[in-house]
């Protein structure tokens, strides 16, 4: 799958997507952190009398718990892609730092983490002392902030890697990531969705009509069928997921912006059942849901220090009720045999084993929704077994064994502490409930956060019992029971006791959301009424993917764009199809020699008029059916989408004023005609093609762009596809291996753009360093060879002027010349305004290497990104 690159993601050094801070308040911050004394009595007290682990693992436990946590990232993007990135790591920079001896022992490099599918996540825990004492680890932080920076690596905890690897996710598969911020979840689900997609076009591509596999996985000529919708119910935090989304370059993917507790209905089309018999509603079910739910966050407290201060049984309790109206709403949205994975970054049963027992009763029990075993899953991670029994701290600090004893207790006790248990949140009373198959994942066991994880599948169709008010009277109390405790004194309130707004959540609210549902067979979306799927024939399957009659969208009135300043509220662009007979299409196929097998019927624009204007994105089928459908049906639809071609002015009518645009290529390149592609073998020619923007093809200069010199020469001005061939294998590499070949191992493509008289592929700045430092080791600082000539140009002027006696030049050839010039350095300035061609900004240099501590090897790493599972603010 593509990857996109694009620029130091902004506010790089904030955290949590924040405004950027200075360097040095980030340090104080972090040094304030560290100075947060690491004991919190209730919760050692909760956690030691739960019995969760046993008397010798406590004191392993407690240390951990109190241990800064090691750095991990995964690599990410395609299969392919990640193994070649992560090759550099291990050919280049593990020799380097592993052959670092201090105080007589060898340092610790990173390692793969053991049970990750082909060692695609790594962990370090390098103490600081020793990283700045060696300069091969500030070569490898300039490796890792690259690479970051392009979106080949993410920076993500050990721990929440592990919902969507055990998610048992197929390419073809429908998928719904609820909580879905900031992302690092979904963009795993992408890429299982992605696997093997480009192997299977390529070989559609190669295969004449008869050779093309049968089966589901070729159903759209090798394209990846599958859909993932990314949602979160906090706008910033759903934008904050879209940033991480479009570097996966994904066609299959929806950003939503809904309160899954209530999540909306999404409207497929209605097409006769095989039987004929018309359908007139029909709503999409998911293989696959996600329920990553806002919890207290206790796991993460190595990272999180403040839990340490701020933690109290509260937390968990206020976000029981919130945690099973989510699980219930996946269930609902599941098809039946479908899986739901629902985890937690909290180690509280009451978030945890409490949620599902209470949400499979809700459901019909555990004949309609059965806990799946997962003991066997990923060999080689250590984890717990789920609780059967457990006990509950109550907001003073009081252990309940059962709801009986709450009961009772409530007649004798005069706060309000007790007002916040429920039944639910203790061991159910069916004690054959098999909560046991779930998984807990503790600090101690591989040096990483906590972890929940459980899967439930649903074995019938459900119809979810409305949920229960809480059976409690004044007289339960003793004290006057306080109305509307709902936690949304700010009034900024999302229907749930939360604020949305700020992506702070009330943890202490246990009363049910203001938006309620009285019946859970007929949601109630946030704009508008949607028809529940519960009341549909779920026997119709999501028909094959088809390619229906394109609809053009008639222009719509384009709603008031609240100016930037006061977007409280959602404003998206709306997201309009093209039909496939205008002249822009053709124009594009007919430039490109596009394939007959590529699809022009799911091209789209983003604004009201549905006007092919400025740029075209291309979706998959699917995305583009549940976006056509569900048009002005009060879904929030945030982002859809891979940009494919932008337009641009052409030097002349035959150009095609649409390029391609890097993040679309991945998936159009197999089906352009030979006629605009350039193919690359030689390694030399790459580095020069990286290093020097816009290098001539003609004359002297020409001669050093090699093979691809002497292809342009006949190719005619535009956009066109340069395909950079392996040539080099393990086999054939010169001996001493390295980077030594002149061939290149991995298969790559870029956008290439031709003008007069120079070349320029398009991509930008920070990509062309990231690759060069991988496949060459080389942080050369970019050369912009249109300067160069220019200035050259000039002296010669200069020169000639001062030999004429500064006569003009007026004859044909000169004139000619100028003309050329100007008009290049135009299309040259136009190109490098766009967004992916280099910015015209002083070339800088990558800095001399400098000694770098623990924190700062990972600080430029994707520091913007929020990366922790504690979606919530202990408040
Ligand atoms: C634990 S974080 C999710 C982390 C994410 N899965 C990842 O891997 O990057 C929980 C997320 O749930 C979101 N959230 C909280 N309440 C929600 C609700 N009612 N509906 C949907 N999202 C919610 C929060 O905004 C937060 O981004």
């Amino acid at each position: 799958m593509g990857k996109r690159g694009g620029g130091r993601r902004g506010g790089s050094r904030g955290g949590r997507g924040g405004p950027q801070r200075p360097r040095g308040d980030n340090r104080d911050s972090r040094s304030n952190k560290l100075d947060i004394p690491r004991q919190n009595e209730r919760f050692e007290r909760y956690y030691n009398q739960l019995e969760i682990l046993s008397e010798d693992e406590k004191g392993a436990f407690w240390e951990a718990m109190k241990r800064d946590l090691p750095n991990s990232f995964r690599f990410t993007g395609s299969r392919e892609h990640a193994l070649a990135v992560q090759q550099r790591l291990r050919d280049y920079y593990i020799p380097e730092i592993t052959s670092i001896t201090y105080e007589g022992q060898y340092v610790e490099a990173p390692r793969p983490v053991e049970w990750y599918p082909e060692q695609l996540a790594w962990f370090m825990t390098t103490p600081k002392n020793v990283i700045r004492r060696f300069k091969p680890f500030a070569s490898f932080q300039k490796f890792l902030v690259a690479e970051t920076d392009v979106g080949n690596i993410t920076r993500q905890e050990v721990v929440s890697m592990i919902p969507p690897l055990v998610m048992d996710l197929k390419p073809g598969m429908t998928v719904l990531d609820l909580c879905a911020a900031p992302g690092s979840k979904s963009a795993q689900l992408l890429e299982m969705i992605h696997a093997g997609e480009e192997d299977r076009s390529r070989q559609v591509v190669s295969s004449s009509d008869q050779t093309i596999p049968e089966g589901d996985s070729f159903a759209d000529d090798g394209r990846s069928t599958g859909l993932l919708i990314a949602n979160d119910v906090d706008y910033k935090r759903a934008h904050m997921l879209v940033h991480q989304m479009k570097r996966l370059a994904s066609p299959n993917i929806i950003v939503t912006n809904h309160d899954a507790t209530i999540y909306p209905s999404i409207k497929i089309s209605s097409t006769p059942t095989p039987e004929g018999k018309p359908v007139s509603n029909r709503y999409l079910k998911f293989d696959r849901i996600l329920a990553d739910v806002p919890c207290s966050g206790d796991g993460t407290v190595r990272k999180n220090m403040e839990i340490w201060k701020n933690w109290t049984p509260s937390n968990g309790l206020g976000l029981h009720a919130t945690q099973v109206r989510i699980l219930v709403r996946a269930l609902q949205m599941l098809k039946v045999g479908g899986r739901v994975v629902y985890s937690t970054c909290s180690m509280n049963p009451v978030e945890d084993e409490a949620v599902l027992a209470e949400a499979i009763t809700r459901c019909g029990g555990p004949q309609l929704v059965q806990v799946v075993e997962t003991k066997n899953l990923l060999p080689g991670l250590r984890r717990s077994p789920g609780l059967k029994k457990w006990s509950i701290m109550d907001k003073a600090g009081r252990i309940w064994e059962d709801w009986s004893s709450v009961v009772k207790g409530r007649k004798e006790i005069h706060d309000d502490a007790l007002g916040r248990l429920q039944e639910g949140m203790f061991p159910p009373q069916e004690e054959d409930l098999p909560l046991d198959r779930a998984m807990r994942v503790y600090p101690h066991m591989q040096d990483t956060g906590a972890f929940f994880i459980a899967i439930l599948e649903k074995k019938s169709e459900i119809k979810a019992k409305p949920e229960e008010k809480p059976k409690m009277k004044v007289e339960d109390f003793g004290v006057e029971a306080s109305a509307g405790d709902n936690g949304t004194a700010n009034g900024n309130d999302n229907g749930n006791g939360n604020d949305a707004a700020n992506g702070t959540f009330f943890i202490d609210s246990g009363t049910p959301p203001k938006r309620k549902r009285d019946d859970d067979d007929d949601i109630t979306s946030p704009l508008k009424r949607v028809k529940s799927e519960e009341n549909i024939d779920s026997s119709i399957a999501r028909p094959a993917p088809s390619l229906p009659n394109p609809i053009v969208q008639q222009p719509t009135q384009r709603p008031p764009n609240p100016s930037k300043k006061n977007r409280t509220q959602a404003f998206e662009e709306p997201f309009k199809y093209l039909q496939s007979d205008i002249s822009e299409i053709g124009q594009i196929r007919d430039f490109y020699n596009l394939s007959p097998r590529f699809p022009l019927t799911r091209f789209m624009v983003r604004n009201p008029d549905g006007m092919a204007s400025k740029n075209i994105y291309y979706t998959s089928e699917l995305a583009k059916e549940i976006l056509q459908e569900n048009e002005g049906k009060g879904l929030k639809f945030v982002h859809a989408g891979v940009k494919m071609f932008v337009k641009q002015d052409a030097p002349s009518p035959e150009v095609c004023p649409w390029r391609i645009q890097t993040d679309g290529l991945r998936l159009l390149e197999a089906w352009v005609g030979p006629e605009r592609v350039i193919k690359l073998q030689k390694k030399e020619t790459l580095r020069r093609l990286l290093i020097e923007m816009f290098p001539r093809f003609n004359g002297e200069e020409g001669k050093q762009l090699g093979e691809v010199g002497e292809q342009v020469k006949n190719l005619g001005m535009g956009c066109c596809v340069l395909i950079v061939e392996p040539t080099e294998t393990d086999e054939n590499k010169p001996d001493g291996g390295g980077d030594e070949g002149e061939g290149l191992k991995e298969r790559m493509v870029f956008p290439l753009w031709k003008s007069i008289q120079s070349l320029n592929l398009m991509l930008p700045k920070e990509e062309r360093k990231a690759m060069l430092l991988r496949l060459f080791n080389d942080d050369t600082p970019l050369v912009n060879m249109s300067q160069g000539w220019k200035d050259a140009q000039a002296k010669d002027k200069a020169k000639k002027d001062a030999a004429n006696g500064s006569k003009q030049v007026t004859n044909a050839d000169g004139a000619g010349a100028n003309l050329i010039d100007k008009l290049e350095a135009v299309i040259d300035a136009r190109l490098q305004r766009n967004s992916s061609s280099p910015e015209v900004e002083p070339l800088d240099d990558a800095g001399p290497v400098k000694e770098v501590d623990a924190d700062e090897l990972m600080a430029g790493v994707d520091s913007d990104v929020d990366e922790e599972d504690g979606g919530v603010a202990l408040t």
